[in-house]
């Protein structure tokens, strides 16, 4: 059976609290806007297009008792990078006062993610040969999505179609979507990995065991730009230097056609407490300062391809 990050029951929505993961898996109910606010702004769901279509069920349940600019505003607010979240909304506001289901409406958003991320797994596994060894970071998978995922919906594809692969995950700091989420990702499926740390990638490289590097994105801008996971950047320029492809794997809601430059994306920062220590395991001092910031601009020119459901995209052609 798949993973799935959330169900939409009839006039709830279920959602799998990702920060109990890998250890429990909980399942919230949750029935007004607020609650799913909530529940984005805390990471209990996270993942660009999960954000998105969780968002948008979110919409539904808020307008039923609010104003639609008030839910929509809270909504909106939970987190500031991942362009998929903005661009849900706007798509439910717009059905709303065209009269249309919203209820329907979120249903095809989650469709249609879902479906992308099949069809980016047809597209993008052409660049996974039998026996190569890939390097993923944070969670890009069913758990980021509508389902089957994006850079690690790719990564499925190919498993599924037979190549053998090794997928090397990093842990991801300070959140660990690799070592919690992507990691029981994999190995539900017994797609073979290994988990290293986020400071390992670079040697791997440099070893020659890295064949090829997938990520996500939660914004891309018009020219080719991406935004994602802190560390991103830093596996771009790593990759760059030891000649090693590296693919952005993401669908067409993740592109903001307003922004021009990455230098404009708006990067979340977080709170230091989530640097500082791990489900209540502190481990430094308390009156050290740290500085949380959450996602990484990649410049296009890092880039080798940028995979989406519509096609490639090649912009340094
Ligand atoms: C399918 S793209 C998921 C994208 O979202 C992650 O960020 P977060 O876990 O903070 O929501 C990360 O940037 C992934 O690449």
């Amino acid at each position: 059976m798949e993973v799935r990050a959330f169900y939409w029951e009839d006039d709830h929505l279920l959602l799998l609290d990702q920060r109990e993961l890998p250890q429990k898996e909980v399942w919230l109910e949750l029935r007004d806007h607020k609650a799913v606010a909530k529940a984005i702004k805390e990471m209990a769901v996270r993942g660009a297009p999960a954000i998105g279509c969780v968002a948008a069920y979110g919409f539904v349940l808020g307008v039923k008792k609010e104003d639609p600019q008030k839910v929509y505003e809270v909504l909106k607010s939970t987190r500031p990078t991942a362009y998929n979240l903005f661009w849900a909304l706007d798509r439910m506001m717009k059905a709303l006062k065209e009269g249309r289901d919203i209820t329907e409406e979120a249903i095809s958003i989650e469709r249609e993610d879902y479906e992308a991320n099949r069809r980016m797994g047809e597209i993008g596994s052409q660049f996974i040969d039998d026996g190569m060894r890939v390097l993923t970071h944070c969670n890009t998978g069913a758990l980021a999505t509508a389902g089957w995922g994006t850079a690690l919906g790719v990564i499925r594809s190919a498993h599924y179609s037979g190549k053998r692969i090794h997928v090397f995950v990093n842990e991801t700091r300070p959140y660990m979507q690799g070592a919690r989420l992507t990691a029981w990702e994999l190995l539900k499926e017994g797609i073979p990995h290994t988990l290293i740390t986020d400071m390992t990638a670079g040697f791997l490289m440099k070893k020659g065991l890295i064949d090829a590097v997938f990520v996500g994105a939660d914004r891309i801008t018009k020219r080719g730009d991406v935004a994602n996971k802190i560390g991103t950047y830093t596996l771009s320029v790593l990759a760059k230097t030891h000649n090693i492809p590296f693919y952005v794997v993401a669908p067409t809601s993740t592109f903001d056609p307003n922004m021009e430059s990455g230098e404009d994306v708006p990067i979340e920062e977080r709170s230091e407490e989530e640097v500082k220590s791990f489900k209540g395991c502190h481990f430094s001092p308390k009156e050290t300062k740290a500085l949380h910031i959450a996602f990484d601009i990649t410049p296009a020119e890092n880039i080798t391809a940028i995979i989406t459901e519509k096609g490639i995209i090649y912009p340094n052609r």
